[in-house]
């Protein structure tokens, strides 16, 4: 039985809480957070630093600008960590906390959960096993309307870029089924809440493998399309079950996550539906990840472990800083 602790118990923590006190192979030893009206039955630490029972693993969901101070001391104490995305701040925090996690020989593992969707790992073999030839292009969009007290007074007030929160995961994700990314180009969008963070915008994307990409963003626009209105895999955002990502290839294409496959040949002739026997959803994706750290910590291979995380942080940096020096357009 591991004991597992989590640190942060806000939109995300709260929720591995829970993870953790179904799951029949740990126990949760506790929840440290400064904020005591978290409503929960889990043990309470103010800080990580007040934890004095034995931990195997911790689950790091504080701020962004906080994991790698929280990593770093999860490592000094011999802890395997899930720390949750964006790995780090900013790519030197994600170096040290790979130094701190190699030197103290624990194993890490990131929260890019949307890995662990049956969906997504299908998604990735239909494009191993070239079902639509060799990847030409990819279209993706994520637009949803967080509301106003998301961002007021918080963390996210000036960091609350879309980038570093959202498009993390849609670049994952493209990593993960489609390969590296080569290069990036940005455009800033329109600022509708009058904040100076990033609220909107469009990305190029070019990839190792020669395709290429596009990402449509916003935080600002309530819309049918994105990962979690399409799949439904977090309780907090209305699910429409919508496409939001197409992908063409030489032989054919696939939309997300309805997963509808076409076949084509020349422009003559019109492309023909395949059908494509999907597997049953074993379960939700957070929970999949628990049961992975649990292997992680017993020695499994890491899905994605600091080092791999960095390169996703990388991309979302380098589009981050492209908008960052673009002054919003107006409306
Ligand atoms: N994988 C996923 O689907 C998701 C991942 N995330 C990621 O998780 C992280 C947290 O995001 P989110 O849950 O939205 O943020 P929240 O602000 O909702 O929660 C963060 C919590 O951490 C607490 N906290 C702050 N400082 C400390 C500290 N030193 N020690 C312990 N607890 C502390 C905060 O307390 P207080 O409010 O008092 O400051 C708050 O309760 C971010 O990195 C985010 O990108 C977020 C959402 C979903
Ligand atoms: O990481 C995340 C933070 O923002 C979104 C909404 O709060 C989540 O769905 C997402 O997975």
């Amino acid at each position: 039985m591991k004991r597992l602790l989590v640190v942060g118990g806000g939109l995300i923590g709260i929720r591995h809480v829970h993870a953790a006190q179904a799951h029949p192979d740990c126990v949760l030893v506790g929840l440290a957070d400064p904020d005591r009206s978290i409503n929960t039955d889990a043990p309470r630490f103010d800080a990580m630093e007040d934890v004095d029972c034995p931990v195997d693993g911790v689950i790091i969901a504080t701020p962004t600008h906080l994991h790698t101070a929280h990593g770093i001391q999860a490592a000094e104490r011999g802890w395997h960590m899930l720390i949750e995305k964006p790995v780090a701040g900013t790519i030197e925090d994600a170096n040290l906390l790979g130094q701190a996690v190699a030197s103290a020989q624990v194993s890490s593992l990131v929260g890019h959960h949307r890995r662990y969707h049956n969906l997504v790992q299908h998604l990735k073999s239909v494009l191993a096993d070239e079902r639509i030839g060799q990847v030409i292009t990819v279209s993706l969009i994520w637009a949803m309307r967080k509301p106003d007290a998301y961002f007021d007074q918080n963390w996210r007030t000036s960091g609350g870029s879309p980038v570093m929160i959202n498009l993390v995961h849609d670049i994952d994700l493209l990593r993960f089924v489609i390969g590296e990314i080569s290069d990036v180009a940005a455009l800033r969008g329109s600022s509708v809440r009058g904040s100076t963070r990033v609220e909107s915008g469009a990305v190029a994307l070019a990839f190792e493998c020669g395709a290429t990409g596009t990402i449509s963003f916003a935080d600002t626009a309530p819309s049918p399309w994105g990962f979690e209105a399409g799949i439904g895999e977090n309780p907090n955002i209305g699910t429409t079950g919508q496409d939001m990502m197409w992908i063409t290839g030489t032989k054919g294409a696939i939309s997300f996550p309805s997963m509808t496959l076409w076949h084509g040949e020349d422009w003559g002739i019109p492309a023909q539906q395949i059908p494509l026997e999907l597997t049953s959803n074993p379960g939700r994706p957070l929970d999949a990840q628990l049961d992975h750290f649990l292997a992680v910590m017993d020695g499994a291979d890491p899905l994605t472990d600091v080092a791999d995380a960095a390169q996703t942080l990388a991309v979302a940096m380098k589009i981050e800083q492209e908008l960052a020096a673009q002054k919003n357009r107006r409306m």
